[in-house]
């Protein structure tokens, strides 16, 4: 029997989505924040990168296009631009790009945010999948990450496996993966 092919190093990509991060009217704070919450919860090693655009549906879209196409990335994690305000247009660039959503993250993250702030029913953050490519969608305010990851991360390694991306294990102490035994 050849040997196993060596397990490939996730690739995972943070996109912030602002108009004046992009700029620099204000340093980027959610990009930051969302790496390190996953440099904190994976006990695998992973390559990681980071990118802004600014708010529209043409960037994001470009953007996740690039980044599950060209670089190969397992896991996209987006940051801003998913509220109500008319440059708020993440949502419609996602839509563009995915094969098919998963309700159920955002779901799950507008309810552990709604137990923090009642704006957090304004957020349209959602997740899906495109090809080997699972792209989640978060608010804006750094201090959003921390809480919307916490409320699903359980649930992202077996969903990377569903669809055929690289592995990914977690700290259970953070983070306890859950993968439901088969048979
Ligand atoms: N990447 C970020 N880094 C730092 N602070 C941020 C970031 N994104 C959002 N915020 C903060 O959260 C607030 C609400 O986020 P939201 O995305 O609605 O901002 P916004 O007013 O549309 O910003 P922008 O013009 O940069 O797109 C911002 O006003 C800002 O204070
Ligand atoms: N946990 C958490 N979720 C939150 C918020 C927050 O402060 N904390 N802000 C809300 C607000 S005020 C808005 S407008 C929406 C959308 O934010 P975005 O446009 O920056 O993505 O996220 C909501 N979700």
């Amino acid at each position: 029997m050849p040997p196993e092919p060596a397990p490939r190093l996730p690739r995972i990509a943070v996109l912030t989505v602002s108009d004046r991060a992009s700029t620099g009217a204000y340093a980027d704070l959610g990009g930051p924040a969302a790496e390190d919450w996953l440099r904190a919860t994976l006990s695998c090693p992973a390559t990681y990168h980071r990118q802004i655009v600014p708010d529209g549906a043409t960037p994001v879209a470009g953007a996740l296009a690039a980044l599950a196409d060209d670089w190969g990335a397992d896991l996209v994690l987006v940051t801003g631009g998913t509220g109500p305000a008319p440059r708020d247009r993440t949502p419609e660039g996602l839509a563009a790009v995915i094969d098919f959503a998963l309700p159920g993250f955002g779901e799950a993250m507008r309810a552990a945010s709604l137990a923090e702030v009642p704006t957090a029913i304004l957020s349209r953050q959602s997740a899906g999948v495109r090809g080997r490519t699972l792209i989640l969608t978060l608010p804006g305010k750094p201090a959003a990450i921390a809480t919307c990851l916490a409320a699903v991360f359980a649930a992202v390694p077996y969903c990377l496996e569903l669809i055929g991306a690289a592995r990914i294990d977690t700290d259970p102490k953070r983070c306890a993966a859950f993968r439901p035994k088969i048979g």
